[in-house]
């Protein structure tokens, strides 16, 4: 199993009063190599949060979790940001490029971190930014390029490293139509060469591209929905139909 959630809780502490907020509240499921996990729910649900505690920015309250059967609460706090460079991939929805470097300095710039030889990061670089079709623009600095094309410069960035897992938070919520289309496409794609993503949306059309939807409702899985081989356009009523027999009445879907 490559990622393994167990009894995941994390409770926050109001700064002011003391309060405690459960935010995630006994989260499990694991993802094998290869699958394309969407995280759906609400707002306030605890997507962030739990995309939080996978990119080890934050520590659980209780519970584990195992990426390739490694503890992430073992890792010492000095190697975490190596394990983040090394192990996993990010594409958030303001996509975090440097101004000051172009976007062929953006996208190799773990490597640089990660002291890898400059003949193996050109290697890497081309049939990456070919497919995602934005070779012509690696000169370009972030401000000089769309919105679209930002994105997919940092999906360039987080699929650079090749990580054992990609993980996606709303990569398309500020995208137009067309640009989301493509970067979920690209996502696809990825996927079909093996690359395990756990993408976190409110989009149903976005979830619709993973192998199997968890949903999130108050800090548990409430529903699970699984493709099994359903073309898109098949998978996206279901979603809809799961994600409405939730609201109303939180009965678990299989
Ligand atoms: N730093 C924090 N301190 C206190 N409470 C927090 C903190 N971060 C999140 N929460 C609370 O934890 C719960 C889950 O929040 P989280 O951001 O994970 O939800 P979400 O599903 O990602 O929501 P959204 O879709 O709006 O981003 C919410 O009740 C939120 O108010």
């Amino acid at each position: 199993m490559l990622l393994t959630v167990d009894g995941l809780v994390k409770e926050y502490v109001t700064r002011f009063g003391g309060r405690r907020v459960p935010a995630l509240r006994g989260v499990s499921f694991s993802v094998e190599q290869g699958e394309f996990v969407a995280v759906m729910g609400e707002s306030g649900s605890g997507k962030t949060t739990l995309l939080t505690l996978l990119a080890a920015l934050d520590r659980p309250t209780d519970g584990r979790i195992l990426l390739n059967g490694e503890d992430m609460a073992a890792i010492p706090s000095r190697a975490l940001s190596a394990f983040r460079r090394d192990r996993l991939g990010f594409i958030f929805q303001d996509c975090n490029l440097l101004d000051t470097l172009s976007l062929r300095e953006n996208i190799v710039f773990p490597l640089v971190l990660a002291g890898t030889a400059r003949s193996e990061m050109e290697a890497r670089l081309l049939p990456l930014t070919g497919r995602l079709g934005i070779t012509p623009l690696l000169e370009k600095f972030p401000y000089e390029v769309s919105g679209g094309e930002r994105q997919r410069a940092a999906a360039a960035r987080a699929l650079i490293t090749r990580p054992d897992l990609l993980l996606a938070d709303e990569p398309t919520g500020a995208l137009d139509s067309g640009s989301a289309a493509q970067l979920l496409g690209m996502l696809d794609e990825c996927n079909a060469e093996g690359q395990t993503t756990v993408m976190v949306t409110h989009s149903l059309d976005a979830a619709s591209h993973a192998s199997r939807v968890l949903f999130l409702r108050d800090g548990l899985i409430a529903g699970e929905a699984c493709r099994e081989g359903l073309a898109r356009a098949d998978f996206y009523p279901r979603l809809a139909a799961c994600q409405t027999a939730l609201q109303q009445g939180g009965v678990r879907l299989a």
